[in-house]
């Protein structure tokens, strides 16, 4: 990689763009692989790093799976948002998420969101946005995700009673929060039961409390 050379109030400093040199195999699996990264930092050091990749992603696409923040609308009813709970065998325990899943090969994320989101739900939902391609936990691996933003017309026949697609091993619990009182509702969750909330989901449910309640307060916190 080409070394530049920058200009420091005093004296020409060279650095380096950071850049991965090479990718070996530690370990495979199914699922997951583990590699050793070997790249140069800012200051040209070269440096080794340990990545988890996982095995799943299609070679035409730079993103593994969609996050599913979906909305559901019913006439008489507080807007809900669609979460999951499930056992996480990683994690030893059960968490709350948004529907999610890989994506398969040659679908967009928005075909994978709309059709996760009717396996594990069973509603049937209509895109409303889209994220850009976002990392999940970049100290560790290079698993990425796009967000597809959903919303669900309750009123309609196909959502009145929505029946989940469930494959084998599968286990999945709906569970219905007001958008409303989305953070309260997570805490009462946290509570009640032995269960973890996803880094996302907590971020959102701040981002909404802000939204509602305090939309032209600065989000600092105070001692
Ligand atoms: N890391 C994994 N280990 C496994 O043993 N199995 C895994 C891993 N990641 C995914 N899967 C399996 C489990 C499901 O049968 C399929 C599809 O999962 P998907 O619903 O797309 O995604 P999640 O909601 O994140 O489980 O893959």
């Amino acid at each position: 990689m080409k070394q530049v050379l920058k200009m420091s109030n005093s004296e020409p400093k060279l650095i380096t763009a950071p850049h991965v040199v090479k990718e070996e195999l530690m370990a495979a699996g199914t699922w997951v692989k583990l590699e050793k990264t070997t790249y140069v930092d800012p200051a040209g050091n070269t440096r080794t790093w340990e990545t988890v990749k996982r095995t799943t992603r299609q070679t035409t696409t730079e993103v593994d799976g969609v996050g599913i923040i979906a909305l559901l609308k019913r006439t008489l009813h507080k807007d809900c948002v669609v979460m999951v709970k499930q056992f996480r065998p990683p994690l030893g325990c059960y968490t709350l998420e948004f529907p999610a899943g890989l994506i398969d090969e040659g679908e967009t994320a928005e075909a994978a969101a709309l059709r996760e989101l009717k396996e594990e739900t069973g509603y049937k939902g209509e895109i409303a946005g889209v994220t850009p391609v976002t990392c999940l936990d970049p100290g560790l691996s290079n698993c990425t995700t796009q967000i597809v933003l959903i919303n669900i017309n309750g009123d309609e026949v196909e959502n009145i009673h929505p029946t989940q697609q469930l494959g084998e091993g599968e286990f999945v619990e709906v569970v219905l929060l007001p958008l409303d009182e989305f953070q309260m509702k997570v805490d009462d969750l946290l509570k009640k039961e032995k269960i973890l909330v996803d880094a996302k989901v907590y971020i959102f449910a701040m981002g909404m409390v802000q939204a509602f309640f305090k939309p032209r307060e600065l989000p600092v916190l105070k001692q």
